[in-house]
C-alpha cells in the first residue's frame, strides 16, 4: 500500500517550548490513522505541519508526495482540513458557507448532499451565529470534506457532539474512507479510536511512544488482564503469585484481582481447582485502550467512553 503521508524526524518548539520533538510516522493510503496523546503533548502542532499551516523547525514531511508548504497551492485542493476553533462570520449562512468554500475547489462535492449526509439539511439559511455547537462542529466537517480530498485531516472531529451525533459522524467517517479517502484523526476519545481507526500512533511529551492497532496496543499490555473473583474459602497470596503467569494479586474485601497474562485465566482456575478453592462470581476484564494508553503516557485521556472531554481538553 502506497504512503500517503510521511513525517520523518519533525521537531518544532515555540521559543523555548518544545512541542514536536522527533515525531516519525506514515500513513498508508485508505487508512483512518489516529492521533493520540495528552494535553500538549503536541498532537495538533503536528497536525499543523502536515497541513501545511506550521513550518518545522526540523524533519520531512510529505502528503502525497508534495512538500506541505513549498506545493501548499497544489496540497490545498488535495487536503482537507478540519480546524481546531474554526470559527466563521457570525452572519454567513451554513449554506452560503459552503458554497463559498466549494468554489476554492477544482471539483467539489455537492453542498446539498453534504449537508443532507451531516444532518444539516434544514440549516441551509441558519447564520452560523445562529447554529448550535454540535452544528458548528458539524458544517467544519463538511467544510473539510467539500473539496472532495484525497485526504483530510480532522482534529477533535466529534468533540462537542451528543452520543448520537458521535455516531453519526463515525458512520458518515466510514463512508467517506469506503470511498478511498485517507483519513488522519485527532482525538481525545478512546471509543473514537476504538472504532474508526486502523492504527493509532501514541504521542507523549512531543514523541511518538507507539504506532499500533488499537487491539495491538492493548496487546503489548503483559499485565493488562485481570481476573476477579470471591474464593469459596482463605487461601496465601503464594498459591497464585508463584505461577509465571500471575503477575500481581490484590485483595478488595472478599474478592480477590489477580492481574496476569493471557494464559493466567487457565493457570488461577486450575490450582484454585486443585485446591477444592472455588472462584465465585469469576469476571475476567480485558485491558482496555485507556489502560493502553495510560500505561504508555502515564496520563488519563480526560474522556471516558462516549463521554465529554475532562477540563482542559481543546
Ligand atoms: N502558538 C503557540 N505558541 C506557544 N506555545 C504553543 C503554541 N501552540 C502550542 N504551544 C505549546 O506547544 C505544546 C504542544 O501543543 P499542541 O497544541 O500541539 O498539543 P496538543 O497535543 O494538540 O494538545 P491538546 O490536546 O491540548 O490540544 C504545548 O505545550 C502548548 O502549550
Amino acid at each position: 500500500m502506497p504512503a500517503v503521508i510521511e513525517v520523518r524526524h519533525l521537531h518544532k518548539g515555540y521559543g523555548s517550548t518544545v512541542a514536536v520533538d522527533d515525531v516519525s510516522f506514515t500513513v498508508q493510503q485508505g487508512e483512518i490513522f489516529g492521533i493520540l496523546g495528552p494535553n500538549g503533548a503536541g498532537k495538533t502542532t503536528t497536525v499543523e505541519c502536515v497541513e501545511g499551516l506550521r513550518t518545522a523547525d526540523r524533519g520531512e514531511i510529505s502528503v502525497l508526495g508534495l512538500d506541505p508548504r513549498r506545493d501548499r497551492a497544489e496540497l490545498t485542493q488535495r487536503l482537507g482540513v478540519q480546524l481546531q476553533d474554526g470559527r466563521l462570520p457570525e452572519r454567513l449562512t451554513a449554506g452560503e458557507a459552503l458554497r463559498l468554500y466549494a468554489s476554492f475547489y477544482r471539483r467539489p462535492a455537492d453542498p446539498g448532499d453534504l449537508m443532507d449526509a451531516l444532518g444539516l439539511a434544514g440549516k441551509r439559511r441558519t447564520p452560523y451565529a445562529k447554529l448550535s455547537g454540535g452544528q458548528q462542529q458539524r458544517l467544519s466537517i463538511a467544510l473539510a470534506l467539500i473539496g472532495n480530498p484525497e485526504v483530510a485531516v480532522l482534529d477533535e472531529l466529534t468533540t462537542g457532539l451528543d452520543p448520537q451525533a458521535r455516531r453519526d459522524t463515525w458512520s458518515l467517517i466510514q463512508d467517506v474512507r469506503s470511498r478511498g479517502v485517507t483519513i488522519m484523526l485527532v482525538t481525545h476519545f478512546m471509543e473514537e479510536a476504538e472504532r474508526l481507526c486502523d492504527r493509532v500512533a501514541v504521542i507523549d511529551r512531543g514523541r511518538v511512544v507507539a504506532v499500533d492497532s488499537p487491539a495491538g496496543l492493548t496487546e503489548r499490555l503483559r499485565d493488562g488482564r485481570r481476573i476477579r473473583f470471591r474464593p469459596s474459602v482463605p487461601f496465601e497470596d503464594a498459591l497464585l503469585t508463584g505461577l509465571p503467569d500471575v503477575i500481581g494479586l490484590a485483595r478488595s474485601g472478599d474478592h480477590v484481582v489477580v492481574t496476569g497474562t493471557a494464559d493466567a485465566l487457565t493457570a488461577v482456575t486450575s490450582v484454585l481447582a486443585r485446591n477444592g478453592i472455588v472462584a465465585q462470581h469469576l469476571r475476567v476484564e480485558q485491558p482496555s485502550l485507556e489502560d493502553a494508553f495510560v500505561a504508555l503516557t502515564g496520563s488519563h485521556s480526560g474522556a471516558g467512553p462516549g463521554g465529554a472531554p475532562g477540563a482542559g481538553a481543546t
